[in-house]
């Protein structure tokens, strides 16, 4: 099996560039659907993520050409289909997101429903409420969504239960083809609906107020195909900037390509913690902290502290001198990584949706199992610091939205590398 291998107790070290954020760019190739032709988007990450909903737009009857390692032109003129199948809404679950562009360029869509994943339930009752409300009309069978807008949508308004992310997105790219204008009230404010509505307004759409709670979508007859830049993936620069905080020396590691506005709360409270950073030009620096301090927080949607950040800052937080506690408030199931983060010696109790966590002096390298994307990550941030050496296995999950994940960190200096070992349970 293919694992991860930190050599613990090296410091780190220089400059790293993150990639385009997953989170958007994986949205923006669902919206190339709305825009019958060739639209070009710059800054895309190159993970497995990216691949998989390459794999649902070819799948519909788009064309892609991969023009360079990160930009991708995708021609969606000849896109003929509506669906998205099970064994890639199952592999990646933002292949839903091209339900929205679907039902706003051909009125219909069916696509596999999700189920839950390691993550929690993750519903989508959210998109098919709001969708409703537009006039489409939902139909289940045989685990398939089939959505079918007979009169065209309409624009209305709707707000919704909790400030999703995805339903956000799936509504305005539905929306921006209705008839009349639709307001989307308590609408998700991360930075990646952000950069959606930024490029759904390129192509010719009329989104206004992305970015706050209040989102109005004004419907367009037709939209046209752009070149659009993904911002900078803010999760990637907050997992390099925790390796930094963990195990940076003297010249600390400058993280770069990203909005630092888009950690703010991230940034906030590692500096509670007693991690000291500077903003330099498209990033920060940060150096290692000789002496953490315990921390309270809580995930909660944009602006508060991200669910994608939870599991590297338990990681700092492990060898806190103090407890702290974690409040996660988004996925059920995302304290999966504190077990296998105990493997390595940290003392962290889970009750309910809180972790409580004892800051240890030392942690001491496993083999240890990546839960989920972030988890994984963040197992390779503590094996940097742990006594010896550190395997983490399934790190597919690592591969789904961490460009070079490996290399970024040897460009850093820290002592990680790629192997193959017989796997413990099959052998
Ligand atoms: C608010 C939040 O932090 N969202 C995160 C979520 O987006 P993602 O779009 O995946 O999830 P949502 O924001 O939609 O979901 C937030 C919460 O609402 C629930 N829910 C959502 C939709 C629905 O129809 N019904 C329902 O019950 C989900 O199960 C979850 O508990 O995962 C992404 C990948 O980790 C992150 O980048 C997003 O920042
Ligand atoms: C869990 C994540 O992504 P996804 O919603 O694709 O599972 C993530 O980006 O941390």
């Amino acid at each position: 099996m293919n694992i991860i291998r930190v050599h613990g107790g090296h410091a780190i070290e220089g400059d790293v560039h993150v990639s385009g954020a997953k989170n958007s760019a994986l949205k923006l190739m669902a919206a190339t659907l709305l825009a019958p032709g060739t639209t070009t988007l710059t800054n895309v990450p190159n993970i497995s993520d990216v691949h998989v909903m390459g794999k649902v737009l070819k799948g519909l009857g788009a064309t892609i050409e991969v023009a360079d390692e990160h930009t991708l032109i995708i021609d969606t003129s000849a896109v003929d289909s509506w669906e998205a199948p099970y064994e890639l809404v199952a592999k990646m679950r933002a292949s839903t997101a091209v339900m929205g562009p679907l039902l706003g360029r051909f009125n219909r869509a069916k696509i596999a429903m999700p189920g839950g994943c390691n993550l929690g339930a993750r519903k989508i009752d959210m998109h098919i409420l709001g969708l409703e409300a537009l006039g489409v009309q939902f139909d289940t069978d045989h685990g398939y969504i089939h959505a079918n807008a007979p009169e065209g949508l309409t624009g209305t308004m709707v707000s919704l239960e909790f400030a999703s992310v995805g339903a956000t997105e799936n509504l305005i790219m539905a929306a921006v083809r209705a008839q009349g204008t639709t307001t989307i009230d308590n609408a998700a404010r991360e930075p990646e609906i952000v950069d959606l509505a930024n490029m759904l307004n390129e192509m010719g759409a009329k989104v206004s107020g992305a970015g706050t709670p209040v989102v109005t979508v004004e419907g367009v007859e037709e939209l046209h195909p752009v070149v659009h830049q993904v911002i900078g993936d803010r999760i990637e620069a907050g997992t390099f900037i925790v390796a930094g905080a963990l195990a940076a020396g003297d010249r600390g590691v400058a993280v770069t390509g990203f909005n630092p506005q888009h950690l703010g709360m991230v940034l906030k409270k590692l500096e509670l913690m007693g991690v000291s950073y500077e903003r330099v030009n498209g990033g920060v620096r940060v150096w290692r902290a000789e002496h953490l301090r315990p921390v309270d927080i809580q995930t909660l949607p944009f602006p508060g502290f991200p669910t994608d950040m939870q599991a590297q800052v338990m990681v700092l937080s492990a060898l806190a001198d103090g407890n702290s506690i974690i409040t996660e408030n988004i996925f059920e199931n995302r304290f999966m990584f504190a077990s296998e983060l105990v493997r390595m010696g940290a003392n962290i109790r889970i009750e309910s949706h809180h972790a409580i966590i004892h800051g240890v002096e030392r942690l001491s390298g496993a083999q240890v199992v990546s839960p989920d994307l972030r988890g994984g990550a963040a197992l390779v941030l503590a094996g940097l610091v742990a006594e010896g050496e550190t395997d983490v296995s399934a790190i597919h999950h690592i591969n789904r939205g961490y460009e070079r994940f490996v290399d970024k960190l040897t460009g850093l200096g820290a002592q990680v590398e790629r192997a193959s070992i017989p796997d413990p349970i099959e052998d």
